[in-house]
């Protein structure tokens, strides 16, 4: 039976995007949503009990986001229909084996070196389609966005049609206009017509004028980019457009003495996409607010050992969490009760019992919001990277975790060289732009939870969890190499920059002095003749 689901499996995927597309369109009546969702069920069902169990839980996402699509209105609606949309590109017909395989090795943390990018079934770069009448412009595109990472597969016009089934591309880079509209084009095959609807199109084009873009724009191309081409900003579009930026999932804590209802709100949290964990003693709370590190906490108010305002009151004198949202879930009615248990450092009180849709959306805003504001507070604002203040609570919170597990871990300190001569030979303006490429290349080579920050002017530092020292070096090396090849442009010039990197490991160096010991090995770096990495002396502290 389960080489016969295999076997149909694709079958089933092309359904399933298929009944979707039908229900993206505005005329499409409501039950078109409900075929959508039926299918997704049945998917998920059947993936799950016939050995695909990654695949059952990715489908049973885009399950519950369909249904929360289903009972929502207003401008929430186009962001959970825009991520139902990222979550079907991500099903490939013959991936499922490779989704298990990709789980276990992201599990691993080993896919250490490369791309952060979700990998293909066959553990490529996710693909892009670029058509390119002039080769030479082709084939430095091409390079140019394998330094980010991308794979890039050229195709000619007339090929589209097989290239979009054989490779399914996450975007299409296009020198001209894919005519009448690149969803209902006749000279397109089927499964073009069927991509199109959601595989974006950048067009790439030499002119400026009016009609053009409003060609581009009636084709139902998503970006319209004019010649020369900055190519910083057709990989930040492509990371818009292909959401690979994805938000990490929203992490949740729950403090309830009932086992069972605690567990019941993790897995409806769950069922939304985010990592939710409950637990049901309160003095479990310390150590899983560093398991978590949480966005939001809910807690019950009413426990035998300890209740919830003084759970609500630890947390609080954790600088570290002192503003993370504390909300009560709890049966207590009485406004006036509430009140007061809020004026302890509670944000706010979600009264039991509690619809599935209403904590989910409750406990969403909430963290939204929470992003939001700290990311003006933790955000270094020219590259988005994590600021100086909020890297060092990440390298506090990250060696006492590396410290409890015994797993390795490696902070590492890289300085642009000759930073100065760029500034003065081409203006600051340039200098920030090459300060943002490199942000951008860490962003994209790394992986998802290495934490990258700026720790002033063009120095940045990368914690890197679960990472022996030679995997580390091995991996700054590569990211060293990249930043060498990528073309920087000033007006009518081109030039190149190099970086210097210090590494230091936990195990050999006592966590305070991390920073300072790569620091120094950085310095060795430098004196060494730059454009290198050095790995600071083990044992040395
Ligand atoms: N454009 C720009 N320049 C900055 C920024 N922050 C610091 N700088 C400049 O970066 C330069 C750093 O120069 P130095 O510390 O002398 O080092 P360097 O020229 O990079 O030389 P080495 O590090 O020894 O290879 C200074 O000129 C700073 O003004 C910034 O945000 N944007």
């Amino acid at each position: 039976m389960e080489a016969q689901f295999l076997k149909e499996l694709p079958t089933l995927l092309y359904e399933l995007e298929a009944a979707w597309s039908h229900a993206l369109e505005p005329a499409s009546p409501p039950s078109a949503l409900d075929g959508f969702i039926h299918r997704a069920h049945s998917l998920a069902g059947t993936s799950g009990t016939l050995g695909q169990p990654a695949l059952g839980r990715h489908t049973k996402e885009i399950e519950c986001l369909a249904e929360r699509l289903r009972q929502t209105e207003g401008p929430v609606r186009s962001e959970l229909a825009a991520r139902i949309s990222a979550r079907i590109r991500m099903l490939k017909p013959q991936s499922p084996q490779v989704a298990e395989g990709q789980e276990t090795a992201e599990e691993d943390g080993a896919a250490l070196s490369g791309s952060s990018r979700t990998k293909t079934a066959d553990g490529q770069a996710p693909c892009l389609l670029l058509i390119e009448n002039d080769p030479r412009v082709a084939a430095e595109l091409s390079e140019q966005l394998g330094h980010f990472g991308w794979d890039v597969v050229r195709c000619a016009r007339t090929q589209l049609d097989r290239m979009l089934d054989a490779r399914r591309p996450v975007a299409i880079i296009s020198d001209e206009i894919l005519t009448e509209g690149h969803s209902s084009d006749p000279r397109l095959g089927p499964s073009t017509q069927r991509l199109a609807t959601h595989t974006p199109v950048i067009i790439v084009s030499d002119r400026w004028d009016w009609d053009s873009r409003l060609a581009a724009v009636r084709t139902g191309a998503d970006a319209y980019l004019t010649r020369p081409l900055d190519i910083h900003r057709l990989a930040d579009l492509l990371d818009k457009l292909t959401g690979e930026q994805p938000q990490d999932a929203y992490r949740v804590l729950i403090l309830d003495d009932e086992a069972r209802s605690g567990d019941y709100y993790a897995e409806v949290l769950r069922g939304a996409g985010m990592h939710a964990v409950a637990i049901s003693e309160p003095r479990r709370l310390l150590d899983s607010l560093n398991e978590v590190n949480p966005e939001l906490i809910l807690m019950d108010l009413h426990m035998p050992d300890c209740n919830g305002i003084e759970a609500a009151r630890i947390v609080r004198q954790d600088e570290r969490y002192a503003s993370v949202p504390i909300v009560f879930l709890s049966g207590e009615s009485d406004r006036q009760r509430q009140l007061s248990a809020m004026g302890t450092g509670a944000d706010d009180f979600l009264t039991k019992p509690i619809g599935d849709t209403y904590l989910v959306s409750a406990v969403e805003l909430r963290i939204a919001r929470f992003r939001s504001l700290t990311a003006l507070i933790r955000q270094d604002s020219l590259t988005g990277l994590l600021n100086r203040i909020a890297f060092d609570l990440q390298v506090e919170a990250e060696t006492s975790r590396a410290s409890r597990s015994g797993s390795p871990l490696v902070l590492a300190m890289l300085d642009i060289d000759h930073f100065k001569r760029i500034n003065d030979t081409y203006g600051h303006p340039v200098g920030d732009r090459v300060i943002k490429s490199l942000a951008q290349l860490l962003r994209k080579r790394l992986r998802r939870y290495d934490i990258i920050g700026r720790y002033g002017g063009e120095e940045f530092t990368i914690l890197m969890p679960d990472t022996p020292l030679a995997a580390a070096e091995k991996v700054l090396n590569e990211l060293r190499e990249q930043f060498s090849l990528l073309h920087l442009s000033s007006v009518g010039d081109q030039f190149h920059c190099t970086f210097s990197a210090g590494l230091a490991a936990l195990d050999d160096h006592p966590s305070q002095e991390l920073t300072a010991v790569a620091d120094a090995a950085l310095y060795e770096a430098k004196r060494l003749g730059r454009n290198r990495v050095v790995c600071a002396d083990t044992g040395i502290g």
